[in-house]
């Protein structure tokens, strides 16, 4: 950590909550202070800002492409996010997206929790901790957590007038340009129901370390498939993210508590199922490992591989 950190502040933080496009503060809730950890993955997107709700949960909040979105999609430290949260006790993260729309039925301003993703990212983004002479494999077939998302949805209802759809595929491209009507066309033929550039590699690193991880996805667009609608735009994306964001955060309201009680009951099995996990995913023999790596995975998983 840079500066003098009182580990008071995160002590009993297990939620993490990050902002995309349009959430960028959580100002529905009081703040007790900043941190900005150095990780052995360099520094996170911004300050992680560690917040209270009004009935005393605690949670950590990080704007994925900082506070005045300065990081396009594909600079956005996702390693050195997903580490920092994890090393200040994090077990949970609810993702925030602005997504555009490949359905005729999820409209701008509707809510999506996905259960798929599909990578059309370019290689181009550190997506893994386990390099340089330490391989490990992680199962990645479900990359979101269905408890988590039974719960939100369950306490969507809080968000009026908002549609909550479940089941979704989501698909990531690369980025920033939007895509172009043919691979809209493609993403739809494919199955594909939500685009964004963000997903990836953050979910498959948060199986990494181990957190339970789900994504809220908030309709802004129809990208540019459909024929009697504008193609996306920067301009269109923002006219919504101003009402999505609004209902994110009435909507974290009601989720946190819910979440914190879950966990403390130990009723989220998946995210119990995640804890020692990775202990036995590495292939690579003892001998062969990279003593330098595993030191920085040190910071992640301590205790797993020295
Ligand atoms: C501003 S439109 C494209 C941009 O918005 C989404 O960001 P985020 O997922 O962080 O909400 C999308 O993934 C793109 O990065
Ligand atoms: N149409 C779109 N494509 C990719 N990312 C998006 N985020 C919001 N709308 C999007």
């Amino acid at each position: 950590m840079t500066g003098p950190v009182n580990a008071d502040l995160y002590s009993d933080v297990k939620i993490a909550i990050i902002g995309g496009s349009g959430l960028y503060h959580l100002d529905n809730l009081k703040v007790l202070g900043e941190i900005n950890p150095e990780t052995p993955w360099g520094h996170p997107s911004d300050k992680i800002i560690i917040s209270e709700t009004p009935d005393g949960h605690k949670i950590a909040f990080l704007a994925r492409h900082g506070r005045g979105h300065f990081l396009n999609p594909s600079e956005v430290p996702a390693r050195a996010n997903i580490a920092a949260l994890k090393h200040i006790g994090v077990e949970v993260i609810l993702a925030f997206s602005a997504v555009g729309s490949l359905r005729e039925e999820i409209k701008p301003r509707d809510f999506v929790l996905p259960s798929q993703i599909v990578d059309r990212t370019k290689g181009i983004r550190p997506s893994t901790y386990f390099e340089n002479g330490v391989t490990a494999h992680v199962g990645f077939a479900d990359p979101f957590d269905k408890e988590l998302s039974d719960i939100i949805f369950a306490q969507g209802n809080v968000c009026e007038g908002v549609t909550f759809h479940t089941n979704k595929t989501l698909v990531c491209m690369e980025g920033p340009a939007f895509s172009t009507r043919a691979e809209s066309h493609m993403y739809r033929s494919w199955g594909c129901d939500i685009i964004n550039m963000s997903v990836l590699p953050e979910a498959k690193l948060a199986r990494e370390a181990e957190i339970g991880y789900q994504m809220v996805c908030m309709s802004t667009d129809y990208d540019c498939w459909k024929e009697t609608e504008e193609a996306v735009s920067v301009e269109a994306v923002i006219a919504n993210l101003g009402a999505n964001s609004d209902n994110a955060k009435k909507l974290l309201l009601a989720v946190i508590p819910a979440v914190t009680k879950a966990l403390d009951a130990g009723e989220l099995k998946s995210v119990a199922a995640l804890q020692g996990a990775n202990k036995y995913a590495v292939i690579t023999s003892k001998e062969k490992r990279n003593a330098e790596q595993l030191k920085k995975l040190e910071y992640l998983l301590p205790g797993y591989f020295i």
